[in-house]
């Protein structure tokens, strides 16, 4: 313990003397002369690889490829990919981090061409490559998005003129499969086209590039507007603009629809991109946006009709962003299933209460509204955690099937065949 206290604090103040260092060190040459510990750089012997390293007391700097990065000597060790810490078949660690001294240091550091090398206190040797430190560590990874995306209104999404897949090619070939989850993952929606009007090809379709996720409304489910369920997706009204399953703690991931017959009037689809308002409410008012990732809110379907019997309760932010970029994942957005908010108290709630208005008045933009008519043949895939779905109400006979998707299981399909996802 005391190795630790004291190591930290030392670390500390040699850390505030290092930061002067690093950025002085070339221009005084006299400044080691100042600290007897000092720090010293150590240079590739050849210039071209442009590789310069420091080990500091709580850590070890790396000058490499335009990147100044810094790493913990714990993280340096634990990522070990020697043949006894790392089985490189599985792709599994199989060292045991507790065991692991928490003020460990290198006992020698020495690079050869490009692979460092570090000798632990054990005499254990750790080696990584240069470019593998790049890519891995946090100052090369912060800046980079997880998804790309094209944010879109009914006019961007329009003009880009995405073209639908074929049910056959989707169904046989790798191209017309990886053509789709491309659209798909950059505008969050993407459309199947000649699917034979029925559940089992629509049941094909989604097995195609997920697991179908089984909820509390079935595997593949059919529905009309028979209020057969506790729900008004189950009547003829219209419906405002939502995500689906918010009340779960993971909401699902992918919504396939797809209308098998309406004789009758109106009941358009309403696609909205959710990231795309989310993005304006950041431009317009950036400490809204931060407030609407910071409120927990719950949301619940309760339902007691027949022998359908469902509490179900989900948590979350109505924005949910990666801590580390900022990047925004996911959007709980349904305020038909919203539940009392209790999580704040009052001042926060009017706050709240601001930011969501501001978000809502983004959404409803009808410049952001993009409607389709669902036909039978045309089967719409919607990324739930990003863009929202309404439907206008209707008359007549409306048969609509479709399921969810488990999202890991999208994203799994799409980096098989290439896709960053
Ligand atoms: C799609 N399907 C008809 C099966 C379910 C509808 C669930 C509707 C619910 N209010 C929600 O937004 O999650
Ligand atoms: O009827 C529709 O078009 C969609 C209804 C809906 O929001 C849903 O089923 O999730
Ligand atoms: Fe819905």
């Amino acid at each position: 313990m005391w190795c630790c206290r004291l190591s930290h604090l030392h670390g500390r103040l040699q850390n505030l003397l290092s930061r002067g260092v690093t950025c002085s060190a070339f221009q005084q040459p006299n400044f080691k002369s100042l600290f007897p510990l000092a720090i010293r750089w150590h240079h590739t012997a050849s210039k071209s690889l442009n590789c310069a390293w420091q080990q500091h007391e709580d850590h070890f700097e790396l000058q490499y490829a335009n990147t100044v990065m810094r790493f913990d000597y714990v993280w340096l060790r634990d990522h070990c990919r020697s043949a006894s810490c790392y089985n490189s078949k599985t792709h599994q660690r199989s060292l045991d981090t507790a065991s692991v001294d928490l003020c460990i240091k290198p006992k020698t550091i020495r690079l050869d061409e490009t692979t460092l090398f570090f000798t632990w206190p054990d005499g254990h040797v750790t080696k990584y490559d240069l470019d593998w430190l790049v890519k891995n560590s946090y100052e090369g990874q912060k800046q980079k998005v997880i998804q790309p995306r094209i944010l879109w209104n009914a006019e961007i999404y329009q003009q880009a003129q995405v073209p639908s897949v074929d049910f056959q090619s989707f169904l046989e070939t790798n191209d017309g499969l990886k053509n789709f989850l491309q659209n798909f993952l950059l505008y969050g929606i993407a459309f199947v086209e000649n699917v034979p009007p029925t559940q089992e090809h629509t049941e094909k379709l989604a097995e195609r590039i997920s697991l179908i996720r089984e909820t509390i409304y079935g595997r593949m489910w059919y529905f009309t507007s028979d209020f057969s369920r506790g729900d008004t997706a189950y009547t003829k009204l219209a419906l405002d603009r939502h995500t689906d399953t918010a009340y779960f703690q993971e909401p699902c991931g992918i919504q396939v629809f797809h209308c098998l017959k309406h004789e009758g009037t109106g009941g358009r689809t309403l696609l909205v991109d959710g990231f795309y308002a989310a993005d304006q409410v950041l431009q317009k008012a950036p400490e809204e946006f931060e407030l609407l990732t910071k409120v927990p809110l719950r949301h619940e379907y309760i339902e007691n009709v027949g022998e359908c019997h469902n509490h179900m309760v989900g948590v979350g932010p109505v924005l949910n962003t990666y801590p580390w970029n900022k990047e925004l994942y996911l959007i709980r957005y349904n305020n038909y299933d919203r539940a009392v908010i209790n999580t704040v108290p009052y001042d926060v709630v009017h706050r709240w209460y601001t930011a969501h208005r501001t978000l809502t008045v983004e959404l409803r933009r009808p410049e952001n509204e993009f409607w389709v008519k669902l036909k039978p043949g045309r089967v719409l895939f919607i990324d739930n955690w990003r863009v929202l779905h309404g439907r206008e109400s209707f008359t007549g006979y409306r048969q609509l099937c479709g399921c969810y998707l488990t999202r890991d299981d999208v994203s799994n399909t799409a980096r098989l065949l290439g896709l960053q996802a």
